[in-house]
């Protein structure tokens, strides 16, 4: 038997790749290589390159691979591109993914993973953690495609033997500890990623969007979420489904968060880079505050995070930048 991983030629698919092998457990990717890399992939995982949408690729992995678990992380990830291309996100996150549940159910696979996304909370009513039955308010059509995924795995498993777990992912960052993957898109928006890409000198400066938030220092806060951390709460909701066979929808993050100014001076402090910062205009569809209430994974999963700690999570990311830049020459 083994397990199918979609997108696991990505950032984040492909650490959970690793976590796989080191379970001891056998995996296939399948992967259309648009945003992630072959070489992302360790030599001993067959990558199968190819379009989660295509029904004959998706219909022939499960049944010839025997595949017992599916992780789904295929998809497109920018916000702000969801809001000038809707119709990409909606074929590429929902349609593509219906494609996908069809043929597991087709192929009579049990468990099936879900990446989700904070996205679908939209901006919470209080500043306070946000739980997993806080009002489902997705304001980007990224948000709506995964809602509309959420949507369809609850349907479809109440309809067939299949179960789930829907993972709704804060701010992922960081990289693995032992320096085999990491995050490789050059042109990445996230945070950490663009900060450290400006303490290397990857980047003439950075910016800071919006300064005149309602917070402490007037920047948008954050609930990020280490790499390494994450996958292993994937590993358990495995361990979970092929136990209990409840369906599960849980929060991934840690419950308290840090602000955009805050991270930058931890990028500075740890790389020791006096990069430049330029204070910009509010970015579009930017959530002042967003944090994990995280106490039903701690609690039906047990799931205790190793990597709770910014500086750490800066530390792997600028180590993992740093190899990139041998690579890339
Ligand atoms: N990075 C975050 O902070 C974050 C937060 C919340 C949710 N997520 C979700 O996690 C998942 C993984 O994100 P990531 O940061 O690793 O992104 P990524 O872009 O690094 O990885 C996505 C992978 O999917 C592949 N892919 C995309 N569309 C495909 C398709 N139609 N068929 C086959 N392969 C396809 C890409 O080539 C890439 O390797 C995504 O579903 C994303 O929405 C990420
Ligand atoms: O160069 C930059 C990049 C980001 N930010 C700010 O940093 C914060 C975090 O931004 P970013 O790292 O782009 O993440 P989010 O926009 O919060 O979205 C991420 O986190 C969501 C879950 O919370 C996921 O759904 C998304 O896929 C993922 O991109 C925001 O206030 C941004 O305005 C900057 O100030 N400068």
């Amino acid at each position: 038997m083994s397990v199918l991983v979609t997108g696991g030629a990505g950032y984040i698919g492909s650490h959970m790749v690793w976590r796989l092998l080191d379970a001891g457990e056998n995996v296939v990717v399948i992967d259309r290589l648009s945003t992630g890399f072959d070489w992302a992939v360790p030599a001993e995982v067959e990558l199968v390159v190819g379009d989660i949408g295509d029904p004959e690729l998706v219909g022939k992995v499960p049944r010839e691979r025997g595949v017992s678990a599916v992780f789904h992380f295929a998809g497109s990830i920018v916000v702000p591109e969801s809001v000038t291309d809707p119709l990409g996100y909606y074929l590429n996150n929902t349609v593509k993914s219906r494609a996908l549940l069809e043929a597991c159910v087709d192929a009579g696979v049990p468990h099936f993973i879900f990446s989700s996304t904070a996205a679908v909370y939209g901006t919470p009513e209080t500043a306070d953690p946000v739980a997993e039955d806080a009002a489902l308010r997705p304001e980007s059509p990224y948000g709506t495609s995964k809602l509309m995924t959420e949507t369809m795995l609850r349907d479809t498993a109440a309809a067939h033997p299949l179960n789930y777990a829907c993972l709704r992912y804060f701010n992922v960052a960081g990289a693995d500890p032992a320096g085999r993957t990491g995050q490789s898109t050059p042109d990445a928006t996230h945070l950490i990623k663009v900060a450290t890409q400006a303490a290397l000198s990857k980047r003439p400066y950075m910016q800071v969007f919006g300064t005149d938030y309602p917070t402490p220092d007037g920047t948008c806060i954050r609930d990020y979420i280490h790499v390494t951390d994450l996958v292993d709460a994937h590993y358990l909701a495995l361990e979970h489904l092929r136990a209990t066979g409840e369906n599960l929808t849980a929060n991934c993050g840690y419950g308290h968060g840090h602000s955009v100014l805050e991270v930058v001076d931890v990028v500075k402090r740890v790389s020791g880079s006096e990069f430049e910062v330029r204070m910009a205009d509010r970015r579009a569809g930017d959530a002042v505050s967003i944090v994990a209430n995280s106490d039903r994974i701690r609690e039906r999963l047990g799931w205790k995070p190793h990597y709770d700690d910014l500086e750490k999570i800066v530390t792997h990311a600028l180590n993992w930048e740093d190899a990139l830049s041998r690579r890339n020459t």
